[in-house]
């Protein structure tokens, strides 16, 4: 019997976001193109007597430990489909920052059903668990897949997308998080009044992405919830600003924030603005990675 199952997922950076009208049932429209990027956690999973889930890292404070974690909701999940009890101790390892505009719940949740899928050899296919993915959330799907990939609807309804080449990030670390519900909410305040049109993808990005040329990419990077997280952190444009006055090709918001995405020439240009923005002090912490990287992938067990 396998003692463990160990998966690696990654963090992910949107290099487009945009945003439809609030619809009826709570959620927006979105065309979101996200690009996996090499920043990991790691969810391993064991045979325990009932559920438990414990964490490390230097944001383990900030992560919920009870049944509202999206690891623990994941393998709970699975189990009451396959009419079993999810007796699993899941254990994280994160590297990804809490709250942070980087999929990091989304990428525990993908972790562990994949984890415990391999546990228990449930055998499910890649449909259900793309199905169990987008009940937990909308990003979750996009942590299993990887790469880079265009999501419709409310982010889950994924389309792979090419690329031909990779691209290099700076991500500056902001002190405590933003809740995404918020910066929505924050998002229609702002807008109230225009005319939100339907969100449609760029091509110029997707040609860019395909091309795998960053300097196309940072001409056309956009983010509708930018305006919405710099309204609920104004500090964040100091980031911003300095990330851009060392040489990245363009700044921008990730997701809901408060973490800014600044994407480089190459991995020289990187370090640069990696070591401007540490000795800016505008921000907690500092993290190189490049994209796209696959997703959800067992590693051990
Ligand atoms: C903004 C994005 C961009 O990729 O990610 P983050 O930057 O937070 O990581 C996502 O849309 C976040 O996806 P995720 O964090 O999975 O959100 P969910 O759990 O599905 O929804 C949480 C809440 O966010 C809002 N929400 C989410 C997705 C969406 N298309 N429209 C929304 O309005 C709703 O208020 C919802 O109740
Ligand atoms: N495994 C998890 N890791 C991190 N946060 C989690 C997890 N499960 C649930 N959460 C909750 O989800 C919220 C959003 O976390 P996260 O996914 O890291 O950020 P974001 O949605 O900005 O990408 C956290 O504040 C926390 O309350």
């Amino acid at each position: 019997m396998t003692a463990s199952v160990t998966v690696r997922v990654p963090a992910k950076v949107n290099v487009q976001l945009a945003v439809g009208p609030l619809r009826p049932d709570g959620f927006h429209d979105l065309a979101n193109v996200f690009l996996a990027v090499g920043l990991y956690d790691e969810v391993t999973v064991r045979p325990h007597d009932g559920l438990k889930v414990t964490c490390e890292g230097p944001d383990a404070d900030k992560v919920p430990l009870d049944a509202g974690n999206l690891a623990a909701r994941a393998a709970l999940a699975l189990a009451a489909r396959h009419g079993r009890e999810a007796n699993v101790h899941i254990h994280i390892a994160k590297d990804i920052p809490v709250a942070g505009g980087m999929a990091g719940g989304s990428a525990d949740g993908a972790g562990a059903l994949l984890a415990c899928d391999a546990l228990w050899g449930t055998g499910a296919s890649r449909d259900e668990l793309l199905e169990i993915c987008a009940e937990l959330g909308s990003d979750v799907p996009f942590s299993l897949v990887g790469g880079a990939a265009l999501g419709r609807g409310r982010g889950e309804l994924l389309t792979p997308l090419e690329t031909g080449g990779t691209f290099h990030w700076v991500f500056a670390v902001a002190d405590g998080g933003l809740s995404t519900p918020a910066v929505y909410a924050e998002c229609d305040r702002l807008r109230a009044g225009t005319a939100v049109p339907d969100p449609e993808p760029s091509a110029d990005l997707l040609a860019a992405l395909r091309a795998g040329d960053a300097p196309a990419l940072a001409a056309v990077l956009a983010n509708d919830l930018q305006p919405a997280a710099l309204s609920l952190r104004p500090a964040l444009a100091g980031t911003l600003a300095a990330g851009s006055g060392a040489g990245a090709l363009a700044a921008l918001v990730s997701g809901s924030g408060p973490t800014t995405a600044f994407l480089a020439a190459d991995e020289s240009a990187a370090r640069k603005v990696a070591d401007a923005l540490t000795a800016s002090g505008t921000c907690r912490a500092v993290r190189t990675a490049r994209g796209p990287v696959p997703g959800a992938t067992v590693v051990a067990g």
